[in-house]
């Protein structure tokens, strides 16, 4: 058997469109699962080398669910990322007309991406939220619901017809990006334009406690990317922070905040360095002055000759 990616499923999910556009992907086997969790889960039961999900889009921010597995549980790590620009079709069975909709169904993340064309065409239609917006259009070909939010690719594969296509309240800058997760191994090398991903748990609860971990980048240069609260699930008021920083850990600028805040977090969760899919190497902003490796090298260095008297 050939190694194996899951991903978001069924059939004809944005998700599978985005992990097809990695070379990787044309030799492994590809296997749909219902659920994020369970996608997730298949890795670390090693039922599949890695599993490919949606993480973040443009209109709704972090894909909560997503973040959550990362963020608990066995850990794994993030090798890849995809970004996706996306628009939806309003899929519905051969023959039905907008006045026969009464219930419209899609993965929760689309909803706050066409709400005011929803709004517009269909006020009075009942939401029901659906796995994946593949999954959706499944649901309306068994008769479930009346329309999926899904993509126009999907239409074929349920039987079923675009009564709209190019649906998004921002269809100019509607993009959600993707990752490839696996069980932990050695980060690949960096390509000049990478992103760290890591999740913080505070040590205690003080004034500027957020700002003292957002330091450790600001003091580095580092620029973040992503940065998303998610309940610990210890009561109100108590979060951990999921963060994109610029960068690869094997950067000294990034090695080094990923050292302080060590120091002085509860816990930092790892979840790799990979390379960006918003830019390619070679065009992303280079270190901030005093940041470099090299300065960064020459500082310890100096301090070593000091501790030595050779200064
Ligand atoms: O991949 C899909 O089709 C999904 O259901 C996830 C998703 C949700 C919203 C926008 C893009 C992808």
């Amino acid at each position: 058997m050939p190694a194996s990616y899951a991903y978001l499923g069924p059939e004809g999910t944005f998700t599978e469109i985005a992990l097809r556009t990695l070379p990787e992907a044309a030799t492994r086997e590809l296997i749909p699962y219902v659920s994020v969790q369970s996608a997730l889960d298949a890795v670390r039961a090693g039922e599949a080398e890695a599993a490919f999900v949606p993480i973040e889009n443009s209109v709704e921010g972090g894909i909560t669910t997503t973040l959550d597995e990362l963020v608990a549980g066995t850990p794994l790590m993030i090798y890849r990322e995809v970004l996706l620009s996306i628009t939806f079709a309003l899929l519905v069975r051969p023959g039905t007309k907008l006045s026969d909709i009464k219930t419209v169904s899609a993965h929760p993340a689309a909803q706050s991406q066409v709400r005011n064309w929803l709004r517009t065409h269909l006020p009075d239609a009942d939401w029901e939220s659906a796995a994946s917006n593949a999954d959706a259009a499944r649901l309306v070909q068994e008769g479930r619901y009346d329309a999926a939010f899904a993509g126009e690719f999907a239409a074929a594969r349920y039987g079923l017809e675009a009564l709209e296509t190019g649906i998004h309240d921002f269809p100019e800058t509607a993009q959600t990006r993707f990752v490839l997760v696996g069980r932990p191994a050695r980060p690949a090398a960096p390509t000049g334009a990478d992103k760290t991903s890591v999740v913080l748990w505070q040590r205690d609860d003080h004034p500027g406690g957020l700002r003292d971990l957002l330091g450790e980048f600001a003091t580095r240069g580092i620029n973040l990317m992503l940065l998303q609260s998610r309940p610990t699930g210890a009561g109100i008021g108590n979060y951990c922070f999921c963060i994109d920083a610029e960068g690869h850990i094997s950067d000294r600028r990034v090695a080094e905040a990923l050292m302080g805040l060590k120091r002085i977090c509860l816990e930092v969760r790892f979840l790799g360095s990979y390379p960006r899919a918003d830019v390619r190497p070679g065009e992303a902003e280079p270190p901030r002055p005093g940041t470099s490796d090299a300065e960064f090298v020459a500082a310890a260095d100096w301090v070593a000759r000091c501790q030595d008297g050779r200064f």
